[in-house]
């Protein structure tokens, strides 16, 4: 008998045809997010799920009681609690590398919009207010030769410090819990101590996983130590950043403008000032949007789903619950 999965949103035909060469499944393929009644009716005798980061916690493990793992599709987990999944014995994966190279080209984007004020000129031509030419009103800033400090430097860390050594000829320093040689070497990425990265970058992005270390990490302290001129991005978790005291950096001038994937409340409420802010630079939590690399999150987490149910060892069980996998 093929063990039993369910899948809680919609994924790529392809996708689903490989599952069901493993697995019989039952998929929840509408767009709106599936409402907890449904997911938890419906978990009660799968052994995996493959879902975006819904919280595990005691009570929605009571309502999947035979479920040996829960394939994350994306590439944070802070959904996981650790220390309860491997007692209820449930591994846990994520979908890491395969969005990297997207995420990256979203936030070298997002730094590109912020600084050279992209949107608004856009809408400038498309309201028709573009009446003189060389009009100097949206002066923006350099991005070439400007210094870069990227907080959390790990596979899509990397990948934006590419870019911009590489691309824009970026001084690029980071700061991370361990050094990245090969970031040094390649694109001679500075490790620098996270007080000092704040008060030298023009640009400083926090591409850190959210954890209770991170949870607000960064907060009005570390927006005073940012020059005035400098400009600040999240594209990895909006709980990293204490948002009140973002806006209010932004609000006295404390820090020049701001560039956000994320935010703590998604979808972002409509009367969160930073809407209304004309430096800030809003995304709806986009970095790995694009279709090559949604097929491949989703691909990817098939492939965990089915080994996790099938007795084999997931290729991305997350770090923290290796010792989880089995000895072959
Ligand atoms: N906006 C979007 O659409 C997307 C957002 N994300 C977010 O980006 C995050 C990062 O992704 P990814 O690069 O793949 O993750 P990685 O695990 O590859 O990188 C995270 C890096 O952060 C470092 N780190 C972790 N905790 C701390 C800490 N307390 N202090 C300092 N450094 C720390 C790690 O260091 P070490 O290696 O030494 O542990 C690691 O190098 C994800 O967790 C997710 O939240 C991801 C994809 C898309
Ligand atoms: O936020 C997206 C992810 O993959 O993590």
């Amino acid at each position: 008998m093929k063990p039993k999965v369910y899948i809680a949103k919609p994924i790529p035909l392809e996708v689903e045809e490989y599952i069901a060469q493993y697995c019989e499944y039952k998929i929840w393929d509408k767009k709106e997010a599936i409402p907890q009644d449904v997911l938890y009716g419906e978990i009660a005798d799968v052994d995996g799920l493959m879902i975006s980061k819904w919280k595990v916690s005691e009570e929605f493990l009571d309502h999947a009681p035979k479920l040996k793992i829960f394939s994350n599709v994306a590439a944070g987990y802070e959904n996981f609690d650790y220390e309860l999944m491997k007692k209820r014995n449930v591994l846990g994966t994520n979908t890491p590398h395969v969005l990297d190279d997207s995420v990256a080209d979203l936030a070298l984007g997002l730094i590109l919009m912020t600084a050279r004020k992209l949107g608004r000129l856009n809408q400038y031509v498309k309201d028709g207010s573009w009446s003189r030419l060389d009009d100097e009103d949206f002066l923006g800033q350099d991005v070439h030769h400007a210094t870069l400090g990227i907080i959390g430097m790990g596979n899509i860390g990397e990948k934006i410090a590419k870019r911009a050594a590489l691309g824009f000829d970026m001084q690029v320093l980071y700061n991370n819990r361990s050094r990245r040689p090969e970031a040094e070497e390649k694109y001679g990425a500075v490790y620098t101590e996270l007080d000092v990265l704040l008060q030298k970058a023009d640009f400083v992005l926090v591409m850190l996983p959210l954890s209770p270390e991170t949870e607000g990490l960064i907060g009005k302290r570390e927006f005073d130590l940012m020059k005035p001129t400098s400009f600040f991005f999240n594209c990895s978790r909006g709980k990293i950043v204490k948002e009140a005291e973002l806006i209010e950096a932004l609000q006295t001038g404390s820090i020049k403008g701001a560039g956000l994937d994320v935010y703590e409340t998604e979808p972002v409420d409509k009367g969160n000032p930073l809407l209304k802010m004309d430096n800030v630079v809003t995304m709806p939590h986009m970095g790995s949007a694009t279709e090559a690399t949604r097929f491949k999150m989703a691909m990817t987490a098939a492939h965990n789903l089915v080994a996790g149910v099938t007795g084999q060892n997931p290729p991305n069980l997350v770090k923290e619950l290796k010792d989880m996998a089995k000895q072959k």
